[in-house]
């Protein structure tokens, strides 16, 4: 594996070591609780230093603005303040009042770090922020050595690259939160809760609203585990055929209570949704099995899914790349071996 690595004098190490950092973490919610790569985030914060205060910053408007303000509260005991940005111009998580928004935060609280979890939410609004505060963002982080010292992966997860970060405050991060898992939100959650402020929102104008609109959200309405956040996902790939076949895959992941999964050959087919991808340009994952069912294991599916605890590929090519990374692997026929592996599960209590 390649390690790029620029180190910097040592002086310059001992005094980054001595200062006393302050994080602002950017968080999503829904339905009245921030998410869990949200937490995450918070997490990976907490590597950053151990003298290190971190604030959470939620941006919403009405009652369920102020319930997530209240999880983000009480759901990790690393959180010293929760800042609330409540206004009609932020009801919804645009990129555009986002940014403005950690402009303005910033301005005020003089953070030495920014991050927030890599998902559309971070990916939006991190890079709009950053150009505002005119600093160069960080993306993917798997792993924080130091303060300004990350691990992030480079072509497709095939190599590894060590950056240094050298530019002015703040440093943005957005963190893969797949690599920061967080114990069960009840192990974490803490007696007393960080306090709760608004974020003085006078001077947001109607120009922070920007071009953009709000439309709609479209989203499956599914009794399935999110696919970023489950601990089993089932995955099918082009071998399947058809969306008919593909259903195959669906009453599996049933059974075993998992999240479906596809590859992008899948998607493309119209077999399912793209938000089901899962790879390089699609969702990253890291479930504790992840079984794949005629996937060929194309280096842009393995970006997505290589962190997997343990990997499972049926595939009837023997050669077939899946099963370089695969922990075990059967050479079959998919079509022989999924439905008699729905014969012989039990059915789901
Ligand atoms: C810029 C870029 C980004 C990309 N991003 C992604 C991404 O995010 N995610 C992603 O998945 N791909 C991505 N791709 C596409 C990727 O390169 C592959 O084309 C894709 O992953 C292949 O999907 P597949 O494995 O389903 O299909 P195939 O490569 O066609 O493989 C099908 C496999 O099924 C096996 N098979 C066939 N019939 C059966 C059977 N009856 N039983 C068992 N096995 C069988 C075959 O042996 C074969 O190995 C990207 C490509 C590019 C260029």
């Amino acid at each position: 594996m390649l390690r790029a690595f620029r180190d910097r004098s040592i002086t310059s190490r001992v005094a980054s070591n001595y200062r006393l950092l302050s994080t602002l973490v950017l968080a999503e919610h829904e339905g009245g609780s921030i998410n869990a790569p949200s937490v995450s985030a918070v997490e990976a914060a907490k590597s950053l230093s151990d003298d290190n205060s971190v604030s959470i910053l939620l941006a919403g408007s009405g009652p369920s603005l102020r319930e997530a303000a209240e999880h983000a509260a009480s759901c990790h005991p690393y959180i010293s303040q929760v800042l609330m940005a409540d206004s009609d111009k932020l009801t919804y998580p645009l990129a555009e009042p986002w940014a403005r928004l950690v402009h303005l935060v910033q301005q005020r609280g003089s953070y030495s770090h920014i991050v927030t979890a890599s998902g559309s939410f971070g990916k939006n609004i991190l890079p709009r922020a950053a150009a505002l505060l005119d600093v160069s963002p960080i993306t993917d982080v798997i792993e924080i050595s130091g303060s300004h010292k990350f691990v992030r992966p480079i072509y497709a997860g095939n190599a590894l690259c060590t950056v240094r970060y050298t530019g002015s405050d703040p440093c943005m991060l957005s963190i893969r939160s797949t690599s920061f898992p967080v114990a069960p939100i009840s192990d974490n959650a803490r007696s007393d809760a960080a306090p709760i402020s608004q974020v003085d929102l006078s001077t947001f104008g109607e120009d922070a609203i920007g071009k953009s609109r709000y439309i709609k959200l479209s989203s499956q309405n599914s009794e399935r585990p999110d696919l970023g956040n489950a601990r089993v996902v089932i995955t099918g790939g082009r071998a399947l055929k058809s969306a008919e076949n593909f259903k195959m895959i669906e009453k599996l992941a049933e059974k075993l209570g998992a999240a479906v999964g596809a590859t992008r050959a899948a998607v493309d087919a119209g077999f399912v949704p793209n938000d089901l991808q899962v790879g390089q340009t699609g969702k990253i994952v890291a479930p504790e099995l992840y079984m794949a069912f005629g996937v060929s294991g194309a280096i842009q599916h393995l970006a997505g899914m290589r962190d997997s605890k343990v990997i499972v590929a049926v595939n009837k090519d023997a050669d077939a790349p899946i099963f370089q990374v695969a922990d075990y692997g059967l050479v079959g026929d998919l079509f022989e071996v999924i439905p008699e592996l729905l014969e012989k599960l039990p059915e789901k209590k």
